[in-house]
């Protein structure tokens, strides 16, 4: 098959180790860096143009758009899509999960257990807010924010209230979340591949920092995931029709809750973590699934 990595850089881990297994696999790979792609769109015949040639023998792809190029990234996906080339993830589903809101509303329809949030336009009363999630202290984090930044701790009713108001003054979007300090500072990666998971880490954030993103210093080990935790993964995989994601989850007294899903999960910490080959899976699962 002619794979295609839509990747800005092929140095990064995760796309380099996509195109060494697709490679070991007898696949012709190759990364393209989707902002240098030029959609060609007219009657029948939608095609991209890509350096000094035309993408029209490509079998499948793999999206790896980066939060700050979903839209050009994801017109790329989409062209794609017209051309009937195969993807692994579906433009429309990339970009309904990088909107934190959105997802939301179809996780918590699909019944999964999350925690408590609000979406408000702050035209009302903080207070009311903060009632609405349980009392203080309560998660505020931005629609869009990644890698940990824009989530914020506010341990009182006056700390939320200026957070609120200084995430309204620069007009970006936030929602409040009930904090879950039974996590204790740590949450679950599930790495959910044709719909399955097929690796799990645990995430650790360092010293005195409830968050446990790896790029604010945190730290990842391998863990057994519970039953209830295997279906929550799979569920909000099909829920956000997202065969290939990463599922994040707090453990609390309740059980599993949902956190947010990523639709281009960074391999390198969980294939580090759990010593499991997830490229690979990636590429199997594409040939299992292309028609
Ligand atoms: N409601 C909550 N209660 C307790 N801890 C939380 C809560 N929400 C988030 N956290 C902690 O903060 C971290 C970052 O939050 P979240 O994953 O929502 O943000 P993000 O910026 O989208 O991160 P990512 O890089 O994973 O996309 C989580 O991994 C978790 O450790
Ligand atoms: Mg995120
Ligand atoms: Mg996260």
């Amino acid at each position: 098959m002619n794979i295609v990595i839509l990747s800005r850089n092929a140095n990064l881990y995760s796309t380099a180790r996509l195109v060494e297994e697709g490679e070991d696999r007898g696949h012709e790979m190759e990364v393209i860096d989707p902002l240098k792609c030029d959609i060609i769109i007219e009657k029948e015949k939608p095609t991209i143009y890509y350096k000094d040639r035309y993408l029209d023998y490509v079998d499948a792809i793999v999206p790896r758009i980066g939060a700050s190029v979903t839209f050009f990234g994801c017109a790329v996906v989409r062209q794609f899509e017209m051309m009937n080339v195969f993807t692994s993830v579906t433009s429309d589903a990339i970009i309904r999960s990088r909107d934190k809101l959105r997802s939301f509303q179809r996780l918590s329809k699909a019944g999964i257990g999350m925690p408590k949030t609000v979406f408000t336009n702050y035209s009302r009363d903080v207070e009311e807010v903060i009632e609405h999630v349980g009392g203080t202290p309560v998660i505020i984090k931005l629609l869009e924010g990644t890698q940990g930044l824009g989530v914020v701790l506010a341990e009182t009713r006056n700390a939320a209230e200026s957070v609120l108001e200084a995430f309204n003054g620069l007009q970006a979007r936030a929602l409040v979340q009930e904090y879950i300090a039974e996590a204790k500072g740590a949450d679950l990666r599930a790495l959910v591949v044709d719909g399955h998971v097929v690796g799990a880490m645990k995430r650790q954030g360092r010293e005195g920092e409830f968050r446990s993103n790896l790029h604010r210093g945190g730290s990842a080990e391998i863990v057994k995931l519970t039953e209830a935790e295997i279906k929550v993964a799979m569920k909000a995989s099909r829920a956000l029709k997202l065969p290939v994601c990463g599922v994040d989850m707090l453990q609390s007294s309740r059980g599993p809750l949902l956190l947010e899903v990523n639709s281009t999960p960074g391999l390198e910490g969980i294939e580090q973590a759990t010593g499991k080959n997830i490229a690979k899976n990636i590429i199997t699962y594409i040939e299992r699934n292309r028609r």
